[in-house]
């Protein structure tokens, strides 16, 4: 199902942290948001997974706007994994998988044997099934951000919303979770502060600057050296992944900081 950001602002203290952003990832497509801190990314992911409502604009999934669904329906369409999204409550590992079924449910029942198969199969997906039964409050960081993207797969969405999911992750399951993405036919939209995994993993990217649109388009061609130094005010050198084609950045370190 294809996602589209239609001039989305969003105002927030007299400022705009999101302007007029326009942005659409296609069904299937994996679509990557990257700026600098406070450039109004998790601002825009929290507009498509509604914990924000835009001041002005509109979030379209397969046509619809969200804002004319119930949080329920919409919940049935996007999943999001998010920064925020802890635990306070030390509920099992498997109960927090569980919890994926919620939007799918019209009341408290108990969950069927295809949804309990399910649960199993996305702890499987992620690598936690061994720790189904753990307290979700005993877990590393990694291990939860892993959870937490068990419980995103078990909602069965259509689109998957990411905000920074590698922090956390050690290399491994960075390449993992960033080939998962590309290979399980969601639309994807995740928000990335890595660059070189961006261009690695992304069919397009887009970048904020300042809350607005800087740039869009493959990676490749978004991710130059003077994009790169405008947008971020350090230079890259950009070379060709030699298996992959993929572009990547690589820094300068100066003994002043800073990239020359
Ligand atoms: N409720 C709010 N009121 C005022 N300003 C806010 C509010 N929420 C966010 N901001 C500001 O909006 C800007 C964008 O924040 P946002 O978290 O979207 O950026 P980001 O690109 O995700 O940053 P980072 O890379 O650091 O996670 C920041 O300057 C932030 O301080």
């Amino acid at each position: 199902m294809d996602l589209a950001l239609d001039a989305v602002t969003v105002e927030a203290a007299g400022r705009k942290l999101v302007d007029a952003l326009s942005l659409k990832a296609g069904d299937g497509e994996v679509v990557g948001l990257v700026g600098p801190n406070g450039s109004g990314k998790s601002t825009a992911l929290r507009c498509v997974y509604r914990v924000l409502t835009p001041s002005a604009g509109a979030v379209l999934a397969g046509g619809t706007d969200l804002s004319g669904l119930s949080n329920r329906d919409s919940a049935r369409l996007v999943a999001a994994v998010t920064q925020e999204a802890g635990a306070d409550l030390d509920f099992t590992v498997a109960d927090v998988v569980a919890m994926g079924r919620f939007p799918h449910h019209p009341g408290n029942r108990a969950l069927s044997e295809r949804e309990r198969d399910l649960v199993h199969r996305c702890l499987e997906r992620t690598g936690v099934a061994q720790l189904a039964g753990r307290g979700i409050l005993s877990l590393s960081g990694g291990e939860r951000q892993r959870v937490l993207i068990a419980r995103a797969l078990a909602q069965e969405p259509r689109i998957l919303v990411l905000d920074e999911p590698t922090n956390h992750l050690d290399v491994r399951h960075q390449v993992e979770l960033l080939s998962f993405l590309r290979s399980c036919g969601l639309t994807v939209l995740v928000a990335l502060h890595d660059l070189n995994l961006a261009a690695a993993t992304c069919d397009r990217v887009a970048v904020l600057h300042d809350g607005r649109l800087a740039a869009a388009g493959p990676p490749a061609e978004v991710l130059t050296p003077d994009l790169v130094r405008r947008v971020f005010g350090v230079t890259p050198v950009v070379v060709t992944h030699p298996v992959t084609g993929a572009p990547q950045l690589l820094w300068t370190f100066t003994d002043r900081g800073g990239s020359p």
